[in-house]
């Protein structure tokens, strides 16, 4: 495990190349976290050195492709800090953007905050506490080069790969009656559409959301009212460019853009 000096270092290296829009090729070897323990050690340093007020979180490789794109076994969780979301049919800079996905994502709203605990939340005790589902889009990137080979413990310290964050309105509807597992938002990127699968998202959004609650916990931590929760790409990530405009339709959940310049 890194100690307090070598955790705040490798966070700040991380800090200075998200502000710098800057890439390395992985943090050094005395300050390299090598379990996910000592990388969310180096995330939960990296949310203070930012200052800024936390907005919620995004849970990252909840789906097949996810985690093929990153090259990890399973979902990671990661912070979104309020200097990071973008309005809903605003403009996402790619300055910096090395990753250049796009990704469709159902989020849930916490209308209050959950207990903390020693045992695991279920999934309805978590759903409980949510107060609204929304469609929304994560624009994904790395602080490292290679994203592919820096392995989960250094990507958990970089924040799950957080970058940007586009989150819809309220679903109207009556989104508990919704069967997010067979729910299939059709995305239109430079005049081509495809189409989700919420089963994509650990099998069902709601469990990914569950996961999310229960990996904060094993941490010391409690999802809070008014926190946002994203549960991943229900798509694979789509590769985007200057001058696209990223369009995911829920239908019934409701309706999402960006642009990108
Ligand atoms: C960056 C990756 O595509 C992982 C991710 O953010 C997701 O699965 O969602």
């Amino acid at each position: 495990m890194l100690d307090n000096n070598q955790i705040a270092a490798a966070s700040k290296v991380l800090h200075d190349h998200w502000h710098a829009g800057t890439k390395l090729d992985a943090l050094d070897g005395a300050i390299r976290p090598r379990d996910r323990a000592a990388g969310y050690a180096v995330q939960a340093a990296l949310e203070k050195a930012s200052r800024e007020k936390l907005f919620g979180w995004k849970i990252a490789a909840t789906s097949a492709a996810g985690q093929k794109h990153i090259n990890v076994a399973g979902p990671l969780a990661g912070r979104i800090l309020a200097e990071t979301v973008i309005p809903d049919g605003g403009t996402a800079s790619m300055q910096g953007n090395e990753m250049r996905v796009g990704e469709p994502e159902y989020a849930f709203r916490m209308a209050r905050d959950l207990a903390p605990r020693t045992t695991p939340y279920s999934v309805q005790e978590v759903l409980d506490a949510v107060g609204t589902l929304h469609p929304a889009i994560e624009i994904p990137d790395s602080r490292f080069a290679d994203f592919v080979a820096a392995g989960e413990a250094q990507l958990i310290a970089d924040n799950a790969c957080a970058h940007l964050f586009v989150l819809g309105p309220a679903t109207t509807a009556d989104w508990r009656a919704i069967d997010l597992v067979e729910d299939r938002p059709t995305i239109t990127l430079r005049g081509e559409r495809y189409i989700g699968h919420g089963k994509n998202v650990l099998g069902d959004p709601r469990i990914a959301l569950a996961w999310c609650a229960n990996e904060l916990r094993t941490l010391g931590l409690t999802l809070r009212a008014g926190e946002v929760v994203t549960t991943g790409t229900c798509h694979p990530p789509l590769p985007i460019s200057a001058g696209d405009e990223f369009a995911a339709d829920f239908g019934a959940i409701g309706k999402v853009s960006v642009k990108f310049a």
